[in-house]
């Protein structure tokens, strides 16, 4: 049966979680704050946790760190109670498989547990299946062509490549295209995410252990440098190696040789190096956060990846490949999105880059019940997201967003008018007061 920790404050939602998932054959353990919950994963792994993001004593994400502290390799699901695309993003960074808002869609759930589920026995937790050419968009923009030529030029020889872009920008999916244009494309492509490898376990991970090296270390483990021997090892989010490692690194690459934690014996390897960060790194130089020398040596050939909002002509192909993409997965038949959709998607400035799109898509073909996927779809915080941005006011063509953001603008004004106010504010913009504190917080103006 598979074990499921589902950790929600709300005692009456998390009993009605509990009954749907208990009915659908899941074996639930139940918590209702974080203390609970850490109890409950010191004593036994679960196949699958579902989350919520605030909690009286803490969030979601702390008990997601301690379960991937711990080398867990169960699925981790964050509930949201509203569209927070930076906590969605920053829960994925962290090493969650999904997502899913509140008022959660009890359908949505199970199908989303049955992917994870399903996923299970094809992934190691590090390491991704290789992609196929055609499991792939290039893009047809000015920048897309740029990236396509440098990925060209520098993957059939051996240099280090560091690859910067935004979060969800496509760093992987480039480090993936070098290795499978370059000559070691029969060999392993091994992807390793930096930002979830705790700071105990990454010289271990990395370069491997002998028994006995630390509690824990009941076998011989060999290192993801040996795995890829061959190939090609990709370092995402390098940025988070501790100085330490970084160390060891930097003799690994310089002299070929690495030395498991707690041996005396050398090992020589041959892999090519590929890093990315979505930070600038030799800021992270500068503040004494990252080796210079090591910087130096990584930084053989740079590849920008652009942010999705950079790349407009692009975004109808994403769409179109995310649509099939999804309509495969999810059994669905949509062909496409409403023209406003489109629009919409274009004036969006798309913080979490093609992951977000991805995501957006994915759930936009599951609830939808026609050919065309309409705005209705949308998460209603997608829109306040757009209205609250301003960074590109003058190209909203939607008119719901448009009045949304003179609304929010109005309201801004007359409360600063009516130096906060509330009555005397709700009076001159001719709404009660109830109405006006309702539309202050939808628009965070509180
Ligand atoms: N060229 C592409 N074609 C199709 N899908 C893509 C492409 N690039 C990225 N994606 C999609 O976007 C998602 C995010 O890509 P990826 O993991 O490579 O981004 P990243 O920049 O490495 O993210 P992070 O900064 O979080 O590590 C992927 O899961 C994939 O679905």
């Amino acid at each position: 049966m598979t074990k499921l920790l589902i950790l929600e404050d709300d005692i009456a939602f998390a009993r009605i979680l509990n009954n749907f998932l208990t009915k659908k054959g899941f074996e639930v353990t139940l918590s209702t704050n974080l203390k609970d919950a850490n109890s409950s994963i010191q004593k036994q792994q679960f196949d699958l946790y579902l989350l919520d993001y605030r909690l009286p004593d803490g969030t979601g994400l702390d008990l997601l760190e301690t379960i991937r502290s711990k080398s867990n390799t169960g699925h981790v699901v964050i509930m949201t109670g509203f569209h927070d695309v930076r906590t969605v993003v920053r829960a994925m960074k962290m090493g969650a498989a999904d997502y899913i808002t509140k008022p959660v869609n009890p359908d949505e759930l199970l199908m989303i547990l049955k992917q994870l589920l399903a996923k299970t026995d094809q992934k190691a937790p590090l390491s991704k299946p290789v992609s196929k050419e055609d499991k792939y968009v290039k893009g047809t923009s000015t920048k897309a062509a740029k990236l396509q030529e440098f990925i060209k030029l520098v993957a059939p020889t051996d240099m280090s490549v560091i690859i910067q872009g935004e979060s969800g920008t496509g760093k992987e999916y480039v480090a993936r295209a070098i290795h499978e244009a370059s000559k070691r494309a029969a060999k392993p492509f091994v992807p390793i995410d930096c930002g979830v490898l705790s700071r105990d376990l990454a010289a271990g991970e990395l370069f491997g252990y002998v028994k006995g090296a630390f509690t824990g270390a009941l076998i011989d483990k060999r290192g993801q440098f040996e795995t890829a021997s061959g190939g090609t090892l990709f370092l995402d989010e390098i940025g988070n190696l501790s100085y330490e490692v970084q160390i060891k690194l930097l003799r690994a690459i310089q002299e070929k040789v690495i030395q498991p934690v707690g041996s005396e014996q050398l090992i020589p390897v041959d892999i090519r190096l590929i890093a990315a960060t979505n930070e600038n790194l030799m800021e992270s130089v500068r503040e004494g956060e990252f080796r210079e020398d090591l910087y130096h040596r990584i930084n053989e050939f740079k590849i920008f990846v652009p942010p999705l909002r950079e790349r407009e002509e692009d975004m109808q192909l994403f769409v179109e490949f995310f649509i099939r993409e999804a309509n495969n997965d999810l059994t669905r038949d949509v062909e496409r999105l409403a023209p406003d959709a489109i629009q919409m998607f274009r004036n969006y400035d798309w913080p979490g880059n093609l992951r977000e799109l991805r995501n957006t898509i994915r759930r936009m073909v599951l609830l939808s019940t026609g050919k065309e996927a309409t705005t209705e779809l949308l998460p209603e915080e997608m829109l306040h997201s757009m209205v609250n941005s301003k960074t590109r006011p003058e190209n909203q063509t939607d008119l719901k967003a448009i009045q949304e953001l003179t609304e929010k603008e109005q309201i801004a004004r007359v409360l600063e008018d009516a130096r906060g106010n509330k009555s005397k504010a709700a009076r001159l913009l001719n709404i009660d007061r109830k109405t006006l504190y309702n539309k202050m917080e939808k628009y965070g103006l509180n």
